[in-house]
């Protein structure tokens, strides 16, 4: 079992997600995609800003199992979902930051609609601050199956790119790689921010 050569760019994403505060008290979870059969995912319940190679495990995208007998996040059927709606998402990391777990309990509708920020353009095909970024925001679920059951009938009608919310739980979002993974974290993060603050002011 040879690890993927994208496992060290994603450790290191790991590390500059913990500096920034994003995976609090061992919250959040990260993976690649090996191949279509196979992903490696962060081991559940560790600090996910000082994760080494080690502490990825290798899960069969089709099934959620773990070979090495070891457990595997408990959001394992998220990341694995996304490998098997988008043949074209290699990465997929998810984060508890204060914006996404804020914003998606004042947000109550089922969508964060993203419009007016230049920022929008740190999203992959995106072009200009007078588009619609839409983010999904699904009511968070213990239940992960039915949870990733949920997410997946909501893409069979409607296009789910970059990311989602999920109600005072955070943000789970995905790139062709670990590098495009990692600018849609940054950049949703921002807007995030900016929609958060932006709604504190227009309510005084
Ligand atoms: C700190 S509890 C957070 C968990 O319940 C979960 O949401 C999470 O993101 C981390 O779970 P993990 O099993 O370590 O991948
Ligand atoms: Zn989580």
């Amino acid at each position: 079992m040879t690890q993927p050569l994208h496992l060290e760019a994603l450790v290191e994403t790991c590390r500059w997600i913990g500096h920034k505060g994003w995976a609090p008290a061992t919250g959040g979870n990260m993976s690649v995609r090996e191949d279509a059969r196979w992903c490696w995912l962060s081991e559940s319940g560790r600090d996910k800003g000082s994760l080494t190679r080690d502490d990825f495990l290798q899960v069969e995208i089709a099934t959620n199992t773990a070979p090495s007998g070891r457990r595997p996040s408990a959001e394992t059927g998220l990341h694995t979902l996304i490998y098997r709606l988008f043949p074209e998402a290699n990465a997929v990391l998810h984060v508890h930051t204060v914006n996404a777990t804020v914003l998606s309990r004042i947000e109550t509708s089922p969508l964060l609609r993203l419009q007016g920020y230049e920022m929008q353009k740190s999203l992959a095909g995106q072009q200009s601050h007078l588009d619609t970024v839409d983010i999904p925001l699904f009511d968070n679920d213990q239940d992960i199956a039915a949870l990733a059951e949920r997410i997946a009938q909501y893409a069979e009608t409607t296009p789910l790119r970059y990311g989602f919310l999920l109600r005072g739980h955070g943000l789970t979002c995905w790139g062709r790689d670990v590098s495009e993974a990692r600018r849609h974290l940054e950049g949703l993060e921002f807007l995030f921010e900016c929609e958060l603050r932006l709604r504190q002011l227009e309510r005084k």
